[in-house]
C-alpha cells in the first residue's frame, strides 16, 4: 500500500473533518468502489506498518462496534495470513456489527475475545481499532476503562485513523486516549492530529491511499489547512531581479518609549528580514537613539503620540503597519490604531493594541475596517482579554471554531498563537501550524512574528496567506536557529529559510 507523507507533499496539505471524510468515503462508494474495498485497504495499510515495527510477533487487536473496528478485523486477517500470533479482542458483541464491519468480521476466522476482560500483557503491540471518525462523545464506563488500560500498558500502539477518544476534528481528549507510536489515518489528515493535544498522541502520522479519488475535494471544498508552503507559496513575494525597493513596499513598527523599545525592536529586524523594501520604526524621543543604534538597515522617525503618527502616515507609501508590541495599554494606543487604517495600508494588532481593546471586539472590528487588511496575533491571554465578557465565541470550543469565530466577529484575520498556531480568514478559510518547536515559546518571540508578518503585508501579499506564511517562517526560523534560541535569534535565521523555501517555491513553479 502506498503511502504518502501529509506535510511532505504537494496538494496534500488539505485536512478533513469526519463529516467532510464521509463525504468523501460516500463519493467514492457512489463512483463505484464499494464500502468493503475501502476497509480492505485501509486494513491492509495499518497492517503494514504493524509489519514494519521491529521486535513484533505477538499482536493484539482492540476492535470497536464501528468501522474503525471494522479495519481492524481486516488488519488482523492479513497479520494472522502473514504468520504474526494475532489476538482480536472485540469491544462489544459480534452480532451488533453492522455493514462493512460485519463483512469484515466475518471474514476473520479467528477467535474473539471480550475486549473487557483482554489481558494485554500478552502481545508485542497493540492495534487501536476502537473508535475513529465516529467517536460521538467521551468514553465512558468499559470503554474508558480499556482505553486507559491500553495507555497504561507500556506496550507500542499503532491507532487506527486516530487514537481511540481523540476528536478528529478537535483534537482534543473526550475522556481518555492511549498515547499511539504511529497512526495510520486514510486519504487526508484531520484537524485532530494537529491540534494539541491530539497531535501529542498521534506519533507518527502516516496517510494511506486507499483509492479515495482527489476528485471528491471538489465537492467539499475543503476550508482547512495545514500550514505549509503549498497553502500560501503562490503568493509569497519572491524577489524578481526587474525589484525595486519601493516595489516591495514600506512598513512601520511603531515603538515604545525607552524602556519598552526592545519589542519594537525585534519586530524592526522581523520585518526587514521578511523582505520588506523599507522599514521605519516611528518612536518617542527618548528610544530614538536605541533604535538609530541598533540597526544600521533601519530608518527612524519621531512620533511621540497618535497625532504624530498620523502626520507621518499621510504618506501614501507606508504599505502595512505593526501596533503593539510595548507600546503599553490604553486610550493613546487605541487612537494609534485609529491613526494607523487607511484603504491602502495592512495593519498587524499585537499584544497591547489588543489588550487596549479588553472586552471591545465590537469596537475594534469598526475602528479597523477601513483598513486595506488587518490581522491580529493574540496568544491565549490576548485572546481572552479581548473576548472577554462577549458572546462571540462559542464558550467551550476549541481552538479551530475559537479563531474561525473571532475572524468572522471582527472581519479580520486572526493568528491564534500556541504550539498549534491557527490563523483564520473571515471567510472561513484556517490553517493549523505543526512546525513550531518547543523552544520557540521564548521571551520577545511573539515581536518578531509580528514583524515578520508586516513585512510580508507590506509586500503586497494578501492577509491570510501573509499570517499563514509568517508563522511558518517563525517555526522554521526557529528550528533553524536551534534549541537555546533567543527571539534575536529569529530573523538571523530567516536567510537560510528563505534560501530553502525560494528553491522549492521555484522548483514548484518550475
Ligand atoms: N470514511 C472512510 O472513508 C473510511 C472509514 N474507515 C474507517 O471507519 C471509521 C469510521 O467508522 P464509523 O463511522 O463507523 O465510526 P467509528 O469510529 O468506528 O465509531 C462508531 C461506533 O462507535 C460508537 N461510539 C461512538 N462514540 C462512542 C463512545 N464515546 N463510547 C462508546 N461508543 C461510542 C458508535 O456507537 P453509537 O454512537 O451508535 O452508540 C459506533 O458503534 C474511520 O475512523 C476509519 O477507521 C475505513 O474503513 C475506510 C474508509
Ligand atoms: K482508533
Amino acid at each position: 500500500m502506498p503511502f504518502r507523507q501529509g506535510d511532505a507533499e504537494g496538494g496534500m496539505s488539505e485536512l478533513l473533518d469526519p463529516g467532510e471524510m464521509a463525504i468523501a468515503d460516500r463519493t467514492t462508494i457512489a463512483q463505484g468502489t464499494p464500502g468493503i474495498t475501502l476497509m480492505d485497504r485501509a486494513g491492509a495499510a495499518v497492517a503494514d506498518v504493524v509489519a514494519r515495527r521491529p521486535l513484533t510477533s505477538r499482536v493484539l487487536v482492540l476492535c470497536g462496534p464501528g468501522n474503525n473496528g471494522g479495519d481492524g478485523f481486516v488488519a488482523a486477517r492479513i497479520l494472522a495470513q502473514r504468520g504474526f500470533r494475532v489476538r482480536l479482542a472485540l469491544l462489544g458483541s459480534i452480532e451488533a456489527l453492522k455493514g462493512d464491519a460485519a463483512l469484515a468480521a466475518g471474514r476473520w476466522t479467528g477467535p474473539v475475545e471480550d475486549a473487557v476482560q483482554a489481558d494485554l500483557s500478552q502481545a508485542d503491540l497493540i492495534v487501536d481499532a476502537l473508535f475513529g471518525a465516529g467517536l460521538a462523545r467521551d468514553l465512558e464506563g468499559d470503554a474508558l476503562a480499556l482505553v486507559e488500560r491500553m495507555g497504561e500498558s507500556g506496550k507500542p500502539v499503532i491507532a487506527v485513523d486516530l487514537p481511540s477518544g481523540v476528536d478528529g476534528a478537535t483534537g482534543a481528549v473526550r475522556g481518555a486516549a492511549a498515547p499511539a507510536v504511529e497512526t495510520v489515518t486514510f486519504f487526508r489528515r484531520k484537524p485532530g492530529h494537529l491540534l494539541l493535544p491530539g497531535r501529542g498522541l498521534c506519533g507518527k502520522v502516516r496517510v494511506a491511499d486507499i483509492g479515495i479519488p482527489d476528485s471528491v475535494l471538489a465537492e467539499i471544498a475543503p476550508r482547512t489547512s495545514a500550514n505549509d508552503p503549498d497553502l500560501w507559496g503562490a503568493h509569497f513575494p519572491v524577489p524578481t531581479v526587474e525589484g525595486h525597493k519601493y516595489g516591495r513596499g514600506h512598513a512601520v513598527v511603531m515603538s515604545g518609549g525607552r524602556w519598552t523599545a526592545g519589542a519594537a525592536r525585534l519586530a524592526a529586524r522581523g520585518c526587514l528580514r521578511a523582505g520588506a523594501g523599507l522599514v521605519t520604526v516611528a518612536c518617542p524621543e527618548g528610544a530614538a537613539l536605541v533604535h538609530a543604534a541598533s540597526y544600521a538597515a533601519l530608518m527612524v522617525r519621531h512620533v511621540e503620540n497618535s497625532g504624530d503618527l498620523s502626520d507621518l502616515l499621510v504618506d501614501h507609501r507606508y504599505s502595512s503597519v505593526v501596533l503593539g508590541p510595548g507600546l503599553g495599554v490604553g486610550d493613546e494606543t487605541r487612537d494609534m490604531v485609529e491613526a494607523a487604517v487607511a484603504e491602502h495600508r495592512s495593519l498587524v494588532l499585537d499584544a497591547d493594541a489588543l489588550t487596549s481593546y479588553a472586552g471591545a471586539p465590537q469596537a475594534l472590528a469598526e475602528r479597523i475596517a477601513g483598513a486595506k487588511a488587518a490581522v491580529i496575533t493574540p496568544h491565549e491571554g490576548e485572546f481572552a482579554r479581548l473576548f472577554a465578557d462577549t458572546d462571540l465565541i462559542p464558550a467551550d470550543a476549541d481552538k479551530l471554531t475559537r479563531t474561525r469565530a473571532a475572524a468572522e466577529a471582527l472581519k479580520a484575520v486572526v493568528v491564534l498563537k500556541g504550539a498549534d498556531t491557527v490563523v483564520a480568514a473571515p471567510d472561513g478559510r484556517a490553517s493549523i501550524a505543526e512546525n513550531a518547536p518547543p523552544f520557540l515559546a521564548t521571551a520577545g518571540a511573539g515581536d518578531v512574528l509580528a514583524g515578520i508578518l508586516g513585512g510580508l503585508l507590506a509586500q503586497g501579499m494578501p492577509a491570510f496567506e501573509a499570517a499563514a506564511a509568517a508563522v511558518w517562517l517563525h517555526g522554521e526560523a526557529a528550528r533553524q536557529a536551534g534549541p537555546g534560541l533567543i527571539a534575536d535569534d529569529l530573523p538571523e535565521a530567516l536567510p537560510k529559510v528563505y534560501a530553502a523555501l525560494f528553491e522549492a517555491l521555484g522548483a514548484r513553479a518550475g
